[in-house]
């Protein structure tokens, strides 16, 4: 039998009490990949990922590396690595201790070479005698990365590393933290409820929906292709309609909709600036950056967003549907 190179799930289940956390999840990581876990509060993925750690006891599956089980392996022999929202910094080590922790066997120079090399990749060059307490958040959960990364583990598991930061910061660090894994080659599974946050960091995403994966693929494939309603909805399509409701807002006819639906994203509902479309009534409308947001009723009474280059002053507006914003979705997948 051929091994399988990184990470082999089958079957993996996560129960408490009556509630089934994870229900038979299958999944596959090559060396090197990075996937985002991605889901709705409640959906399973830090279950799951806890199960894969070894932190939560498995109801049924297997968790293999390179083919072998580690099911019976302590959490700390199966050289996984573990980082949470709250990176649990030790406050009494420098920033340095810190980043050394995992590495404390090695010859001192190596180990100060190593703590170097990481502190350089996270941006935090020559932070080594810092004070924990002196950080910001932002720079504790780099440090937390770190240190994560130094013992080289073979596989590392990202439960939320970003959510108690602002926005603005975590869209900075999610780059930082893709191109630090990607740089040391790190096999990753990065738990996060961001849409954004997921797209940006993973190679493939999955999304998990009342514990089963619902879609899995890379991040242009799972958006253009989403395969059903509730992916779609929970990427982000606002708006679902039926193949007639489509088809009055201008959906092409030469392409049929056959037992499908038309999600249509946030970009795929456009004024057409002329006679052309459908006119309908304008609700609301909010400044944004660069754009205002329109909010309309549509034909069939359903509200919907929209964006403009500029207020409108009229209380309609003429729309239709740009299909190239818009997936076409099995209504019974
Ligand atoms: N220790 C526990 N005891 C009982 N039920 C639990 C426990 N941990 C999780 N659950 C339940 O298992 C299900 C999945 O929870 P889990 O925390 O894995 O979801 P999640 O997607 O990570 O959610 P969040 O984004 O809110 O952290 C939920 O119904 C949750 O209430």
């Amino acid at each position: 039998m051929t091994r399988a190179a990184g990470l082999g799930v089958r079957g993996l289940t996560v129960r408490f009490g009556d509630t089934v956390a994870v229900d038979a999840v299958d999944l596959d990581l090559a060396p090197g990949e990075i996937l985002a876990l991605l889901g709705a509060s409640g959906s399973g993925k830090s279950s799951l990922l806890r199960g894969i750690a070894g932190l939560e006891p498995l109801a049924a599956g297997s968790v293999t590396w390179a083919g072998e089980e580690v099911r019976g392996i302590p959490v700390h022999e199966r050289g996984f690595g573990v980082m949470f929202q709250d990176g649990q910094l030790f406050p009494h080590r420098d920033v340095g201790g810190n980043v050394a922790y995992g590495v404390h066997r090695l010859p001192r120079a190596d180990r100060d070479r190593r703590v170097r090399e990481l502190l350089d990749l996270v941006g935090l060059a020559g932070y080594e005698k810092r004070a924990i307490t002196s950080l910001s958040g932002g720079q504790a959960q780099r440090v937390a990365l770190a240190r994560s990364l130094a013992p080289h583990p073979r596989l590392l598991l990202l439960d939320e590393p970003l959510s108690a930061l602002d926005r603005a910061l975590r869209e900075h660090l999610v780059g930082v933290l893709r191109s630090t894994l990607k740089a040391t080659e790190t096999t990753a599974i990065y738990v996060t409820h961001d849409q954004d946050e997921a797209f940006a960091v993973a190679d493939r995403v999955a999304v998990l929906i009342d514990g089963r994966i619902a879609r899995i693929g890379t991040p242009s494939d799972v958006w253009r292709s989403p395969a059903s309603p509730a992916v779609a909805t929970f990427l982000g399509y606002a708006t679902l309609l039926t193949p007639d409701q489509a088809r009055d807002l201008g959906w092409p006819l030469d392409r049929p909709l056959d037992g499908q639906v038309v999600a249509v994203g946030p970009d795929g509902l456009v004024p057409t600036g002329d006679a052309r479309g459908v006119a309908v009534p304008v609700l609301e409308q909010i400044d944004r950056r660069g754009y205002v947001a329109i909010r309309v009723t549509l034909p069939h009474g359903a509200a919907a967003w929209l964006k403009a280059p500029g207020r409108i002053e009229e209380p309609t507006l003429r729309v239709t549907l740009d299909p190239a914003h818009c997936a076409v979705v099995a209504t019974d997948a």
